[in-house]
Formats: structure tokens, sequence, C-alpha cells
């Protein structure tokens, strides 16, 4: 569904295993993402969808494994760096500066963006979120949670990343703001063709924006399925029963 991929990332995890201390969480996890491609890996609760994406970002111990982004080999690469090579990270807990307000949150996200585009990118942004302009002088702390986490979100997209990592984006949102979060990932997709990873609960939002679903269980990917397929609504709930 990508209008152009000349400019976006491919991702590559190879045998990954990761985890905490002494506890693995993530079991050998191999996958792929194309330049443009959108992969979202759903999973219960507890089941190391966090685990696997801090992994990729650098942000939590890796045992063991491969991670290669746009041919570069970014195992065990410094979190900043890896943010350097153009991939964005929408943190599940969100990275926002809370004391600031909305307006100075944007412009920090935007401090290193080319100077002559900056403007139009944040007018795109904000008209992805219209709420967000609503709030531009309010304090980010004082957000409520749905709004704060389309600030997270706007954050990461300001910085046009060329491939962009989600971590359970719809957490906590009420339906219409998940129907807007899956309006703003097609748009942004279809504008600029930038490679997904969203890890997820919500099967519809998955299935809505991506292109293939894994499903991840006791952090191993146990299925993947082409979200055009026959049927792979049912066959999903299915297997995310408890
Ligand atoms: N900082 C940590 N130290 C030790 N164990 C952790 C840490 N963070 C997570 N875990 C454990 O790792 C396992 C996987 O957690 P993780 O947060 O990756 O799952 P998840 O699929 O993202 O869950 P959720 O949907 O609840 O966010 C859990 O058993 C959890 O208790």
């Amino acid at each position: 569904m990508s209008a152009t991929t000349a400019d976006t990332l491919d991702l590559h995890v190879r045998d990954l295993d990761a985890g905490y201390g002494a506890a693995t969480v993530i079991h050998g996890v191999t996958f792929d993402v194309a330049p443009g491609e959108a992969l979202a890996v759903v999973g219960r609760n507890g089941m190391g969808k966090t685990t696997l994406l801090k992994a990729i970002m650098g942000h939590a111990g890796r045992a063991a494994g491969a991670v290669r982004v746009g041919g570069a080999d970014i195992t065990g690469r410094a979190p900043h760096r890896i943010v350097r090579l153009g991939v964005g990270y929408a943190a599940q807990e969100g990275n926002l500066f809370a004391d600031l307000t909305v307006a100075e949150n944007l412009q920090a996200a935007t401090m290193h963006a080319r100077r002559g585009h900056k403007a139009e990118r944040r007018e795109e942004v904000l008209a992805y979120f219209p709420v967000l302009e609503k709030r531009l002088w309010q304090t980010a702390g004082t957000l409520s949670g749905g709004e704060q986490k389309m600030l997270v979100l706007a954050l990461a997209l300001l910085r046009e990343p060329r491939l962009l990592i989600i971590d359970e984006i719809s957490d906590g949102l009420q339906p219409s703001v998940v129907d807007t979060v899956g309006d703003v990932l097609r748009a942004e997709r279809e504008r600029r063709g930038t490679s997904l990873l969203m890890a997820e609960q919500n099967v519809d939002l998955s299935l809505r924006v991506a292109d293939r679903v894994a499903v991840l269980k006791l952090g191993r990917i146990v299925s993947t399925v082409d979200s055009a397929a026959g049927g792979v609504r049912d066959r999903l709930m299915k297997e995310l029963a408890p």
C-alpha cells in the first residue's frame, strides 16, 4: 500500500534472545520487515512485546542474536545511535517532557530537523491530531492519557522516521481514538511509505494497518499471517484467546 519505498528502512531480526538479568523473555525470535512494509506483533499481556521492541531499540539486555536496519548491524548499539539512522520509537510508557508544553515538546522533537522543512512537517503532523493543536499551550503532563499517547506518536512522526516502531499505542485508548490512530498510520504510510513495526493487543487495529501479523506467545513467534488472508481475524482471535 506504500506510495514510495525509496527512503524507507528494512529491519531484519535473527535468533534474538532478550530479557532482564538471568531471566530470558524473548527466545530465538526471527522476522523481517521489508522496506515500506508494516508488521504487527500481537500477543496478550506479558508475552514479551515490549521486551522485543526494547531489545531491538537497544533498551533491553540482549543475550544473543542480530538486528540489522537498512543494511547496518545495530546489534548492541546505543538507542540514540539507532534513532540517528532514521528509526522512530514510540515507547509504551511514552517519551515526552511532562513539564513542557505540547508546543515545546514539538519544538524539541524537531530540533535537528531540516530548517526549511520544519514548519511544514509540524503542520502535517498537527493536522493528523487536531486535539493537540487545541492543547499547544498546555503542559504535556496534564494531558489526558489518550492525548499523551497521541503526543508520543506525533513526536515520533515529526522526526520523519524511515522505520517507525510503536509499542501498544492502542493501550487505554477509547475506540474512536484507536480509529484515529489507524487513520494516521495508514495516511502516513501512503504519504511517506514508512516501514512499520507495531506491537499490539488490538487485532482490528493491527489488521487495518499492517500487511502481516505475527503472534507472540511466551516470547516466541508462533505464527505469521497475511492481513488480507481469508478468515484471518477469527484465526488471530482464537490464537489470542486465554
Ligand atoms: N524490567 C523488567 N525486569 C524484569 N522482568 C521484566 C521487566 N519488564 C518486563 N519483565 C517481564 O518480562 C515479561 C514480558 O513483559 P513485556 O512487558 O515485554 O510483555 P508485553 O507483552 O509487552 O506485556 P504488556 O502487554 O502487559 O505490556 C513479563 O513476565 C514481565 O514481568
